[in-house]
């Protein structure tokens, strides 16, 4: 092989800074199949330098720049404070300059940016790059849903995987061990250049799912055979670590839905605990609220989703069980209980810019939900619904338990 991969990372917020980490860790490693340095976009913005000795004399006490903080500390002093970064991962403001050339690019966005910033990208990356998205939402539009995996294939043109698990980032960023799933199912090495006119030289958005709502196909690139073949054995390479144990499997809608859809039971979750009711509780709801997950995936997604990977893999009940104990939804969601508040304005003032992914994920669903006319067959999403909306309050719970049996029976 002649070429090395070149590896991004499009986000550096919370997980976004230690998936940059984790890349960086690797390239270096493995500098005979990667580039060593991997940029990172940040979305610019004035940050405060904390009150640290250290920090103030590398970066003075006004704010500065959060580019140039990450560049000259070698910390996202913002997002992930008082964790290093390696110093080949280089933070980019620029977007469009740091997909340049890359072959391998990592999406590590909350969410709600990615449509925009995928308008952004287009057009200025290679053909042949292959992608990963490490995003828990889905993208509701016009009726349908998809993950963000399936977006961004459609949007660029490029083959994208999904990463996903039980991964508080704090958590990895301290290198406490964890696991984690990758689904991957990108097309063979031996695959042909694109002429448009065969059949064959064209690969299924998602192989396992195809719908009136999704293109089919589309024409995909294959990457030239000078680089290192874009498979399972790389990705563990680029992902895994000592403390970041990962498992590959090919159900990329599985991997993506699962990380998506255990923020609303977390928002659940939390809502109990804020009302002090106990585990018992916690894990009446959580048992509804996995049936639930697996029925939306079996329902919208019947070909592709593995329901397997909700219990074999990290990607499924093992990010409910951390989410629901340690996540950001989980504590905002029990603080907003607590607090008599809605959950909004705990995000605003407990996140310091961080973003949660369940209050919107639960309002989009819902709306998927609502258009289908399948609100009833989903007590637990709607409830979550509810009291985000303020249209009922907890004191519906234990009849919303009695429904969702006898709804999942
Ligand atoms: N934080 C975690 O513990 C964790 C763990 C696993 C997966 N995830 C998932 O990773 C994804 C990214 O989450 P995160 O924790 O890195 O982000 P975060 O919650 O820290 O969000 C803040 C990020 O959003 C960026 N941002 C703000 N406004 C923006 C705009 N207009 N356009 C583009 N970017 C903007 C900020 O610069 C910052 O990088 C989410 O889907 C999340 O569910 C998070
Ligand atoms: O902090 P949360 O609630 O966004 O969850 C973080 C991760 O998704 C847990 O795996």
């Amino acid at each position: 092989m002649t070429q090395k991969h070149k590896v991004v990372v499009i986000g550096s917020g919370n997980w976004g800074s230690t998936i940059g980490k984790i890349l960086a860790e690797n390239t270096r490693e493995h500098s005979d199949i990667f580039e060593e340095d991997v940029s990172m976009w940040v979305f610019e913005e004035d940050v405060d330098v904390p009150d640290d000795g250290t920090l103030r004399d590398q970066l003075g006490d006004k704010p500065v720049k959060l580019t140039h903080a990450i560049n000259t500390t070698h910390q996202n002093v913002k997002y992930l404070p008082g964790i290093k970064l390696p110093d080949n991962l280089v933070a980019n403001p620029d977007l469009q300059d740091t997909v340049k050339g890359a072959t391998i690019l990592v999406f590590n966005l909350p969410h709600q940016f990615m449509s925009k910033t995928l308008e952004q990208i287009k057009g200025n990356h290679l053909p042949y790059a292959r992608a990963i998205s490490c995003v828990k939402g889905v993208n509701i539009s016009e009726g349908t849903v998809k993950l963000y995996s399936e977006l961004i294939m459609e949007k660029l043109g490029i083959y994208c995987g999904s990463l996903s698990g039980a991964n508080i980032a704090s958590e990895v960023a301290a290198e406490n061990l964890c696991e984690t799933t990758i689904g991957y199912d990108g097309p063979p090495m031996d695959y042909k250049q694109p002429d448009g006119s065969s059949q064959d030289n064209l690969i299924k958005v998602d192989k396992q799912r195809q719908s009136k709502s999704n293109p089919s196909r589309i024409a995909l690139h294959p990457v030239p055979q000078t680089y290192h073949h874009v498979d399972s054995a790389l990705l563990e390479k680029l992902f895994g670590r000592p403390y970041f144990n990962v498992q590959v499997v090919r159900d990329v809608s599985g991997v993506a839905l699962g990380g998506a859809l255990k923020n609303i039971v977390a928002l659940a979750a939390g809502f109990v605990a804020g009302k002090g009711w106990g585990e018992n509780t916690k894990a009446a709801v959580i048992r509804i609220g996995v049936l639930e997950m697996v029925r939306f995936g079996c329902l919208w997604f019947p070909q592709s989703v593995d329901e397997r990977t909700f219990t074999k893999e990290s990607a499924g009940i093992a990010d409910v069980i951390a989410s629901t104990s340690a996540g950001r939804n989980f504590h905002s969601a029990c603080h907003a209980v607590e607090q008599g508040v809605t959950v909004d304005e705990i995000e605003k003032k407990e996140l310091g810019g961080q973003k949660l992914q369940g209050t919107s994920t639960t309002r989009a669903v819902h709306e998927f939900l609502e258009k289908q006319g399948q609100l009833e067959k989903f007590p637990l999403f709607v409830f979550v619904y509810d009291i985000l909306e303020e249209r009922t309050t907890m004191d519906a719970l234990p009849e919303l338990l009695i429904r969702g049996s006898k709804v999942i029976a």
